[in-house]
């Protein structure tokens, strides 16, 4: 069947190649046309193929269909891609598996991340190789059932006995049993668990151990050894996240990690050269996360988009057609700015990937300087972005009416995959917190005269703005922004500082600060996506590409700067107010003629979107009703139940 002629002009209207916009979206030209290769390689392989839609299986079937897909990528991996690129890999696994969880997921995202960054040379010798084969299936295990954010409450023990040079491992109660590590449950048959080490009575804390769980063989639990699935989530359900509790479980000394902290053979601890050393591969995976929720955002804005400029609905000046629900101005308003934060993560997200990178090298030659930053800003970005990620997204969904709310559109599994970031990898709040330590010490370094030494993220606090000439331009936006996180920080820190000077010990007097504090860390971070958001855009070189990328930019500062107004009260009159309000009324409108060129560029395959609603040719209306006529509840026109349990209710009502 042909495009829907609606999407054929919309595309026409486009004043740039999408294929020129892919290549700023994905860092490089290289990448991009890699990205669809790969693609259309995938599409010749039927076996690829979802066997039947996902959303009509149960979680076993999902689990199982994963498994089945895997099997069949283990015969492609070399042809495909190049194994030794992460992007492509994980390019790969997007477009066959999907979002919704499969049994490598934490294999290589977690687990291959901490031996690299975590075991000896010697370690790695012996099992890097047979990870990145995939002869073996490993997951991550640090959150327990009573305790994921406090590391420092973790329950379960690795005790070493210097007489076998052996750890043992046991989890002393209920709650010290692992719960929520993706792929533990059923996959995995070993893992990275994170444990106290213990030598002689002593506890030093949280250390990563390498742990065989499951006989290489039998795939059966290895004795000493409890394993399960915690059962169905509000998404992810096609991952086994799972349970595991340990009883006198014996493993050899040279099983701790020990690129960083050593236990010698005769149970001498030696110390890694930064306290939290160990916590890298939590880094990393927030290191990542802006590009991950950039695209979720980007899939369920390809669907919105696109079927709204097929949904026709209620008239404009012209009564003999129905408009497109696009070309309403509170449909644009609901769906540009999240176009715009998009593309804004996934700037950020290359950024924080090649500086987790070059952390990496740094600290692997013994120079952790650069850890705290990386941390706190990390820590900020994973925050803000998955929060508005999850905002764009559910926009998104209603945006597209009641379709959005069938799973034909797919947008509530794109959701409850994307705000488990809230979640994982740092509870929001906690993490917008340790962000804001970082700002209260940068605070406190101002004070005490050494302004010189801050960092250059956060050099904007020691400096002074107090009048802005808006029509300058993105710059402009920026200073307004520099103006509110500035303002924020300093009178969160001032409270802080007031309420411990009255005699309050430190960690009351942070608590009854911490909401203002959030409230700085989230404007920092605001700020910093929008700074790279306007570098990013300087750099770019065609100038079509970059002229679209202007508008986008300004629907972005224009949005942001309204969205945080209670901030900048004191910087900006009422009358510049209605100045940037009415700037970015006009600026959804010249991004209207882009706006689907805008997502298509995001090169998300039909495959991967799994959306009747996003379909790339936009024939919706056919597609699905033949996608409702596929629901296992219409293989019959009578259902059992009806036969077994409402009609005898009826006949009986009848008497
Ligand atoms: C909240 C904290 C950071 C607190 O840690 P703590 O050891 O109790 O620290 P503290 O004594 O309060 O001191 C904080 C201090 O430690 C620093 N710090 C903390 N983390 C790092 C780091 N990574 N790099 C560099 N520095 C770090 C902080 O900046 C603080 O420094 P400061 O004292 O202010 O100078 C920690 O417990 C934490 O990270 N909790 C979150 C747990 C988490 O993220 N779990 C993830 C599990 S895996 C997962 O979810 C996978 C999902 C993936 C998927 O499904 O795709
Ligand atoms: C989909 C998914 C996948 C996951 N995968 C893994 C995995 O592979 N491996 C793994 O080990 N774990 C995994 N986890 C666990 C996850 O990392 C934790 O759930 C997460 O770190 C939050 O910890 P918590 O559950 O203890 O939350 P809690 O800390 O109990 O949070 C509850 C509330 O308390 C608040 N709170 C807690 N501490 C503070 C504080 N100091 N100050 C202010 N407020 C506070 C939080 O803000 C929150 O509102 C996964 C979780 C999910 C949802």
């Amino acid at each position: 069947m042909s495009e829907n002629p609606d999407l054929t002009n919309e595309r026409a209207s486009g004043t740039f190649e999408t294929n020129a916009m892919a290549a700023v979206i994905y860092g490089s030209e290289k990448f991009a046309q890699r990205r669809r290769e790969i693609t259309e390689a995938i599409s010749k392989i039927p076996e690829f193929q979802d066997s039947h839609p996902l959303v009509f299986m149960s979680r076993e079937e999902k689990i199982s269909e994963a498994c089945r897909k895997l099997a069949v990528l283990s015969n492609y991996w070399n042809s495909l891609i190049d194994t030794s690129d992460e992007e492509e890999a994980l390019h790969l696994y997007r477009e066959v598996l999907g979002l919704e969880g499969h049994p490598l997921a934490l294999h290589e995202t977690m687990f291959i991340p901490s031996l690299i960054a975590q075991a000896s040379d010697e370690q790695q010798e012996k099992w890097l190789g047979r990870a990145q084969r995939r002869e073996i299936i490993g997951c991550y295990a640090q959150t327990e059932m009573g305790h994921g954010t406090n590391l420092r409450a973790l329950e379960t023990t690795a005790t070493f006995d210097i007489s076998t040079r052996e750890f043992i491992l046991n989890s002393p109660t209920i709650t010290s049993l692992k719960w929520w590590p993706g792929a533990l449950g059923k996959s995995a048959n070993w893992s990275i668990v994170i444990a106290n080490l213990i030598i002689k009575e002593h506890n030093y804390g949280p250390h990563p151990f390498m742990v065989q769980l499951r006989d290489e063989k039998s795939h059966e639990p290895l004795p000493g050894i409890t394993v399960g699935d915690i059962g169905p989530k509000m998404a992810f359900n096609g991952a086994d996240n799972g349970f595991l509790g340990f009883k006198n479980y014996r493993i050899p000394r040279e099983n701790m990690l020990m690129r960083h902290s050593k236990v010698t053979s005769d149970g001498s601890y030696i110390k890694p050269p930064h306290a939290k050393i160990g916590y890298s591969s939590m880094v990393k995976v927030r290191s990542r996360m802006a590009m991950d929720q950039g695209l979720f955002l980007a899939s369920a804005l390809v669907i919105a988009v696109r079927y709204s400029a097929v949904r026709r609905q209620g008239y404009l000046e012209d009564k003999s057609r129905e408009v497109k629900v696009l070309d309403y101005q509170t449909q644009q308003h609901r769906l540009f700015p999240s176009i715009a934060r998009a593309y804004a993560f996934i700037f950020c997200g290359f950024e924080t990937i090649r500086l987790y990178d070059q952390l990496l090298i740094d600290v692997q030659n013994g120079n952790t300087s650069g850890m705290a930053d990386l941390h706190a800003l990390t820590s900020g970005l994973k925050s803000v972005v998955t929060y508005q990620t999850g905002e764009g997204i559910e926009q998104a969904r209603m945006a597209c009416g009641g379709h959005g709310y069938s799973m034909a559109s797919y947008i509530s599994e794109i959701y409850g995959v994307a705000i488990g970031g809230c979640t994982y990898e740092g509870e929001n709040m906690v993490m917008l917190l340790q962000l804001a330590r970082y700002l209260v010490k940068s605070i406190e370094m101002i004070q005490n005269g050494k302004s010189r030494e801050l960092g250059p993220m956060v050099a904007y606090l020691a400096e002074n703005e107090s009048e802005i000439d808006l029509n300058l331009g993105p710059n402009e936006y920026l200073k307004v922004f520099e103006y509110a996180a500035r303002n924020q920080t300093w009178r969160a820190t001032e409270k802080f500082q007031k309420l411990r000077n009255s005699g309050m010990s430190n960690e009351e007097a942070w608590n009854q600060a911490s909401v203002e504090l959030t409230r700085a860390s989230r404007l920092h971070t605001r700020l910093y996506i929008m700074s790279t958001f306007i570098n990013h855009v300087g750099s770019i070189v065609d100038q079509k590409v970059k002229g679209v990328l202007i508008d986008l930019l300004n629907v972005h500062v224009t949005y942001e700067v309204m969205d945080i107004g209670i901030y900048v009260q004191g910087l900006l009159s009422s009358n510049q107010m209605d100045l940037i309000r009415n700037q970015l009324y006009v600026s959804l409108e010249t991004i209207r003629p882009n706006a689907v060129s805008l997502v298509d560029s995001f090169q998300i395959s039909d495959m991967q979107l799994r959306s009747v609603l996003g379909r790339r040719d936009g024939n919706v209306y056919e597609n699905l009703f033949k996608w409702a006529k596929s629901s296992p509840l219409n293989k019959t026109d009578v259902l059992p139940s009806v036969t077994q349990y409402l009609k005898p209710m009826m006949e009986k009502s009848k008497l």
